[in-house]
């Protein structure tokens, strides 16, 4: 990565992408090292004396509220301020990571959904169809025009939601009922198991999207629904990632009908007791007037198999709960999570939106 950045910077190539912000933010770290050498030092080094230009690097890609973190204890005022070379890398690897296996693992259960869901399939071509045609190419407009769309990646997102859980550090000792929470303690948020609530989500295993159109989305419980998280941290790529995943949709339904093939192997995954099988989940395509070619078939694993503890996390319940267990009961001061994690199971919602915002 280092290697990239120079060869970018010294190269002079400009171009519009997260890697030039990058480079933007190391050529403020420098200027202001230069500066606070010339000048006499600030307790608060390595900022820029100039805060407007450190606001600009990173607006383009965090939010204000993002780039004035309250939780940053070493400035009260707004921080404004340039990145080190580990900020960036740390930056670079986490879109990467943030932002390849999510969009790809959506992407792979969408179609899988609608191959084993013929008639949803059906509807949402039919929307295609008519917002945009065939044979033009999407784009950003003529895709915000499809509600059915957006009604099936929510449901995608909701059955299948990358980030299974997320997590939060309480910032000060916390008490809810008889449970006291030390400062410090990691908190996870399981965003699986409540969107999987029954009693939020009726007949939680299904498909429908149905539950996002306009007439249904109303009853919603707010925070049931967490694909991207909540509150000041959530995913700084989601209308970049929804935008993607629609792309990438509209371009394949255009063109293709997306079928189950003999290969694709009951629902190809289980809730429980087995572990994850890529070679069971396989979707085919075909075109309208074809004959389905199995010589054909295109695998739709935008990205290899996303990591395993993902998915023993999302399949496996009772390996994850073993394992939150081990983990938190392994640290002496995070304990309390096993029985938080409990707690969450009954009462998941006014808990999670206290901790969001916490
Ligand atoms: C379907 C796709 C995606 C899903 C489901 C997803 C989900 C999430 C979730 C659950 C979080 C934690 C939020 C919280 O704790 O409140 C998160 C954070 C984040 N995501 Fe995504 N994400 C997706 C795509 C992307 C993409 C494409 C990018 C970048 C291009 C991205 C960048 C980030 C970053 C930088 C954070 C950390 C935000 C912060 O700490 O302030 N994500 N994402």
């Amino acid at each position: 990565m280092k290697e990239i950045l120079d060869m970018r910077k010294f190269s002079g190539q400009v171009r519009r992408d997260f890697l030039q912000l990058m480079v933007k933010a190391l050529d403020e770290t420098e200027a202001s090292q230069q500066q606070s050498t010339k000048q006499s030092m600030r307790p608060t080094d390595n900022f820029p004396e100039d805060e407007e230009d450190g606001a600009d690097v990173l607006s383009g890609v965090f939010s204000p509220a993002e780039i004035s973190s309250p939780s940053d204890e070493t400035h009260s005022s707004p921080i404004n301020r340039a990145l080190s070379i580990d900020e960036v890398l740390a930056q670079s690897i986490i879109f990467f990571v943030a932002g390849f296996e999510t969009s790809a693992t959506t992407l792979t259960f969408m179609t899988y959904l609608l191959a084993i869901h013929p008639e949803i399939q059906e509807k949402l071509r039919k929307e295609i169809d008519q917002a945009i045609g065939k044979d033009v190419p999407p784009t950003y407009d003529l895709i915000s025009r499809i509600p059915y769309l957006d009604q099936c990646i929510n449901e995608t997102l909701r059955m299948y939601p990358p980030a299974t859980r997320t997590e939060r550090e309480n910032s000060e000792e916390w008490t809810y009922g008889n449970l006291t929470l030390d400062k410090g303690t990691i908190i996870a948020i399981p965003i699986y198991a409540i969107q999987h609530d029954s009693e939020y989500w009726p007949e939680p295993d299904s498909f429908n999207p149905d539950r996002f159109s306009e007439e249904n989305k109303h009853k919603i419980v707010p925070f049931t629904f967490l694909p991207f998280g909540q509150g000041p941290r959530n995913c700084a790529g989601m209308r970049f990632a929804i935008y993607e995943i629609k792309m990438v949709l509209v371009s394949v339904l255009q063109r293709y009908r997306l079928v189950a093939t003999p290969r694709t192997v009951g629902h190809g995954y289980t809730h429980e007791g087995q572990v994850w099988n890529s070679k069971k989940f396989r979707t085919g395509r075909k075109t309208k007037n074809s004959k389905f070619n199995h010589r054909k078939l295109l695998k739709m694993h935008w990205y290899e198999l996303p990591t395993t503890a993902t998915y023993l996390r999302t399949f496996v319940p009772r390996f994850w709960n073993h394992l939150m267990q081990t983990v938190y009961c392994a640290k002496p001061s995070l304990r309390v999570c096993t029985q938080f994690w409990s707690l969450l199971q009954q009462t998941p919602h006014e808990l999670v939106l206290a901790l969001l915002f916490t």
